[in-house]
């Protein structure tokens, strides 16, 4: 048995019932086998895979809060601190029904390859609940997130472990949990990142990973001789990622046809409006259906996937294993020749193998989607000199953070023969950022 057989085998023993960990390790093990393969016996004296996959350190707790009717609650929350090797803790807190240990890992083992990436000075973590926000008052989002961050505020700060939003977590949630965290530390430091603009924010972080997503696959496009502008492009999901994506490709000239969320889609020949999206779903709150009343061209279809619908480019941008075997067949029948990943492993294994072996542009998240984390790690920079850079100067830095993403991602396929296929690069680019820093560092 190899080395990287064994260690597979010893992940799923020991993290029993963890699919989507399983599936998110399996995927890097097989990229990197050929890294592996070149250094075992080194690899193994050390024991670099055993300490990459075991996380520094996991964080689980109670978070009993009162709902708006004076009701007692009580949810888990989960803080996992995958890796530090080249930087403090980073990534987001998902509040989401289906949040769970798997889930954690899954996304904070993710994380450690993305924010290598990156190229900036940030470990791999990831936190959040099953605290569901859907149906939720002001006043019980309030109440969760005080109480979730009276315990997690023991476990980060800014050159410790850097939160930022993710599913369910964006400008509302960031503010009521920072205002609790000052509260019981009273310091006032970047402790979260996704900040409201008054209190520290950065400008570009919201649209960051929408944004950033967009720039990574006109590059893409470009090397293979096309452009975003004048394409049909399917986006899923109405949350952060997906509304800067719309909003992006629009601007640069691209019709985005579909918009979802998990009760169906929506369907616009005209263009899918960003602006409408952002008032459904960060001012009322409301279910994607609702876009229909207000523009009247849209149609809204139940229950189904955005695959379904003609297009060039597909960007998933909802949530993980959105886009399976059938979806990715259905998008080639139609004529699509490029996905790229918003949201974090949303394309099943299985449709990822189909669209390469089909020929089709493949940008896997950990490199399409880092464009936020690159824009939080900007944030904590100006947080610690105290200053605030302009709209233009932030958006630039990401547009080149994306083209290096790209470039690194290309690059370490190409070395290992595997030209085309970014999965295998974005993970050899990480794998060997982050192994090189522990390596320096010691058995630790
Ligand atoms: N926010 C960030 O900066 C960031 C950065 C990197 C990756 N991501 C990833 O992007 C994805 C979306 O995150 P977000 O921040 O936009 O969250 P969000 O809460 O703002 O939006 C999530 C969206 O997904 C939709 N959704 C959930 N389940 C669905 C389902 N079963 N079918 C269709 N739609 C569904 C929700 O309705 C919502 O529109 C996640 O995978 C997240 O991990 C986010």
């Amino acid at each position: 048995m190899t080395y990287v057989e064994e260690i597979m085998e010893q992940v799923v023993k020991n993290n029993p019932g963890q699919p989507e960990f399983h599936q998110a390790v399996k995927e890097v093990l097989d990229s990197i086998a050929l890294v592996i393969d070149k250094h075992e016996e080194e690899y193994r004296e050390l024991r670099i895979l055993e300490r990459l996959l075991e996380p520094e350190r996991s964080h689980s707790f109670r978070v009993a809060w009162i709902d708006h009717n004076g009701k007692a609650q009580v949810n888990r929350g989960y803080r996992v601190q995958f890796n530090s090797a080249i930087g403090p803790y980073k990534g987001g807190l998902r509040f989401h029904p289906t949040v769970n240990s798997s889930v954690m890992n899954f996304l904070a083992f993710e994380q450690t390859f993305k924010n290598a990436l990156t190229g900036q000075a940030i470990g791999g973590g990831k936190g959040g609940s099953d605290f569901d926000p859907k149906g939720k008052t002001d006043i019980d989002i309030m109440n969760f997130c005080q109480s979730f961050m009276v315990e997690l505020y023991k476990y980060i700060g800014p050159n410790e472990d850097v939160p930022a939003g993710d599913i369910g977590v964006g400008g509302r949630e960031i503010g009521y949990l920072y205002g609790m965290y000052k509260r019981l530390t009273h310091q006032y430091e970047g402790a979260l990142s996704g900040k409201g603009l008054s209190y520290g924010g950065s400008l570009v972080r919201t649209e960051a990973t929408g944004y950033g997503l967009t720039y990574i696959t006109e590059e893409m496009l470009r090397h293979a001789g096309k452009t975003i502008a004048g394409k049909k492009v399917c986006v899923s999901g109405s949350g952060n990622v997906a509304t800067y994506a719309i909003e992006k490709v629009t601007q640069m000239g691209g019709t985005v046809l579909t918009a979802s969320d998990s009760s169906g889609y929506v369907y616009d020949p005209n263009g899918i409006q960003a602006d409408v999206i952002k008032e459904i779903k960060e001012v009322r709150r409301a279910r994607i259906k609702e876009y229909c009343d207000l523009v009247p061209t849209a149609t809204f279809v139940p229950g189904k996937k955005v695959w379904e619908v003609a297009c060039d480019v597909a960007l998933p941008c909802a949530i993980q294993n959105e886009l399976d075997l059938d979806d990715a067949k259905t998008l080639v029948a139609n004529g699509c020749f490029a996905v790229a990943e918003g949201a974090n492993m949303p394309t099943t294994r299985e449709a990822t193998d189909y669209l390469q072996e089909q020929g089709i542009l493949f940008m896997p998240g950990k490199a399409s989607n880092a464009g936020g984390v690159a824009v939080s790690a900007l944030e904590m920079a100006q947080n610690s000199m105290r200053i605030s850079r302009s709209f233009e100067e932030v958006d630039n830095d990401l547009k080149n953070i994306m083209k290096d993403i790209y470039k690194q991602v290309s690059e370490a396929a190409a070395d290992y023969d595997r030209e085309g296929n970014f999965v295998v690069g974005a993970n050899i680019a990480g794998f060997r950022r982050v192994v090189k820093a522990m390596r320096e560092q010691g058995i630790v």
